[in-house]
């Protein structure tokens, strides 16, 4: 488990970083999400010790990262892919990381191949495209088979291609056990792959909550549902406590009462229903609700990753 507490990080008059707390559980993709200059790879920066906190800790298993005797075996990341010297081939590269990470060279081929370079592994990195780089960053990052992953902004100005192979790959990371942190400026990137979203604006927490119960929890998520006989399932769940609105023909909007319910109640009055659909809120919309009634800066954050543009 990565415990941060009271993470702080001036520089001159900014604070980049502003007393952040927070936790990561292994298991899971937690999106760590804020506009561009929020704080967010000032903090991965110090949770790998390559920055100094003028206050605050970062600990992995009650341990600080100059502590852990063989960090690439515990935390991989990849802060920024293009940041490697173009002149090495892609094996190359990954034998020098194996060799200053204390990893046995057999596991070069190994990550080549989880990341699908193994065809590319003898060609210049100066020649490889951005996705490919990415990759790359990614076997250099599993080299040392570590429990905790951390990606700065990883797929932008990736294609389309590229962005699902990338958001796989965490989900398949997460799934066999392990801590996946990825960050991003842009929401709806993160509504398809995290389970658990950080939002950070001005160096400050602003949400910790997980996806699924921030889109559910909103008021923008509902029932639709589909009869031939919708005027009157709409006045008997009306007549049940639900919120009935309606969509097109023979479409109602129900919130208030849960699916089941709207199911058992057609049921006993022998009311067909050809659709049944529990809608989530997105995660824009949700988030918009939940720091409407916040601070300004709050308010800014959520319009800013809503709308930002997706390259920088
Ligand atoms: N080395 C540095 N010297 C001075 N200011 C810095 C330095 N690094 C970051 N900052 C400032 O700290 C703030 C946070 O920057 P940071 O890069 O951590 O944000 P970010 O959320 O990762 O944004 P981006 O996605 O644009 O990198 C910004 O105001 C930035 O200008």
């Amino acid at each position: 488990m990565i415990k941060v507490r009271e993470l702080t990080k001036r520089f001159g008059d900014v604070t980049a970083v502003d007393a952040l707390s927070f936790d990561l559980r292994p298991g899971l993709v937690t999106g760590f999400l804020g506009p561009n200059g929020a704080g967010k790879s000032t903090t991965m920066r110090m949770m790998l010790g390559l920055d100094r906190p003028d206050a605050g800790s970062v600990t992995v298993d009650g341990r600080s990262y100059v502590d852990i005797p063989a960090p690439v075996q515990e935390i991989g990341a990849v802060l920024d892919a293009k940041a490697v010297h173009g002149g090495r081939t892609a094996r190359a590269h990954l034998t020098w990381m194996a060799q200053a990470g204390g990893v046995p060279r057999r596991r070069v081929d190994e990550v080549l191949d989880q990341v699908g370079l193994t065809s590319v592994a003898g060609k210049r990195i100066g020649g490889f495209s951005l996705g490919m780089s990415q990759r790359l960053g990614i076997a250099g990052a599993l080299l040392g088979d570590p429990g905790i992953l951390l990606f700065d902004e990883p797929v932008n100005g990736l294609d389309p291609e590229g962005i699902r192979w990338i958001r796989g790959m965490m989900r398949d990371l997460a799934a066999q056990g392990r801590t996946v942190f990825v960050s991003s400026h842009l929401m709806n990137e993160m509504e398809e792959t995290a389970d658990h979203v950080l939002v950070i604006g001005r160096g400050r927490l602003i949400a910790d909550t997980g996806i699924a119960e921030l889109t559910a929890r909103s008021s923008h998520a509902h029932i639709r549902v589909i009869s031939p006989q919708a005027d009157r399932l709409g006045d008997l769940l009306a007549g049940h406590g639900a919120r009935v609105g309606t969509g097109g023909a023979g479409e109602l909007l129900v919130t208030g009462v849960d699916a089941s319910q709207v199911g058992e109640l057609a049921l006993a009055q022998r009311i067909a229903v050809h659709e049944l659909t529990p809608v989530r809120a997105s995660l824009e919309a949700a988030f918009m609700e939940l720091t409407a009634q916040e601070a300004q800066y709050a308010a800014e954050t959520a319009r800013a990753l809503a709308h930002e543009g997706s390259t920088r």
